[in-house]
């Protein structure tokens, strides 16, 4: 039996739930076509976030680099696990992108919305984009496919105490379904990253690189020297194709 019918809380996305299908932009599955589900809320307050709209709220004293603040019942869309999945089955595609915002935050929602999914589909494949603060409970981590975990540097303006959680790396670490996947805004993020290697053994060919930027212009300043970057320490490269195709747009 399924506990359906628990409330999950997405970003809304024009009158409805932020659910939609393109091709993944980054990290190891780009290309694939896959249906992405936006989770609303997140643990930290990166100052360059692409997705404030999921976490800076009215009265909250979080700083964006975008100085926007978002009445949260207008930014946010709650609806009944049962009801994420219908609308993630009504797409043809066998791949869902779990993102948010930070998804662990709701991970049991999560895990309804992927055994409701699997029920009618058990090839379906689920990734999750987190930011590696949160060790997944033991069911979550084995419903999912794939974690891409993007731990955040001291480029995000976030205090390393809360961005750098150990535990939850050792864990992704040792976890052969997750990647890593940094993103990079100027040469000096790169020895910080050698140094979280180092300290939690993340695995160097389990490691991806990703140009920090919202257009087109801001990623072809760094894309260049970090692919070459990438190529001489053995590291993967991802930019953001996305961002090359459709620029800094919702629902794509
Ligand atoms: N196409 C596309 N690929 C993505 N990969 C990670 C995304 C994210 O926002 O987490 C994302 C996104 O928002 N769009
Ligand atoms: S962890 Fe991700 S979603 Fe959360 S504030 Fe940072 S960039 Fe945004
Ligand atoms: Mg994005």
């Amino acid at each position: 039996m399924l506990p359906v019918g628990v409330i999950i809380k997405l970003a809304k996305l024009g009158d409805g739930p932020e659910i939609f299908h393109t091709i993944q932009g980054e990290g190891v599955s780009v290309g694939a076509p896959a249906v992405f589900i936006r989770s609303s809320r997140c643990n930290l307050h990166c100052h360059w976030c692409d997705t404030d709209h999921t976490w800076n709220f009215e009265g909250t004293p979080w700083k964006h680099e975008k100085n926007t603040k978002y009445q949260k019942s207008a930014v946010t869309w709650e609806m009944e696990t049962a009801a994420a999945a219908e609308r993630i089955l009504s797409f043809d595609c066998s791949r869902t992108i779990i993102t948010g915002g930070e998804p662990l935050l709701q991970e049991s929602a999560f895990l309804e919305v992927i055994q409701v999914i699997r029920q009618k589909k058990p090839a379906h494949q689920f990734e999750v984009e987190t930011n590696g603060t949160r060790i997944p409970c033991p069911e979550f981590a084995a419903a999912v496919d794939q974690f891409n975990v993007s731990p955040k540097l001291a480029n995000s303006g976030m205090e390393e105490i809360l961005r750098i959680r150990p535990d939850a790396l050792r864990f992704y670490a040792a976890n052969p379904k997750a990647w890593f996947k940094f993103v990079v805004a100027s040469a000096d993020d790169l020895q910080e990253i050698k140094e979280l290697m180092r300290l939690h053994d993340l695995p160097r060919e389990k490691v991806i690189l990703m140009p920090e930027g919202r257009t087109s212009a801001e990623l072809d300043r760094i894309a260049p020297w970090l692919a070459e970057c990438c190529r001489d320490c053995g590291f993967r490269f991802s930019d953001r194709l996305h961002i090359r195709l459709w620029g800094d747009k919702r629902g794509v």
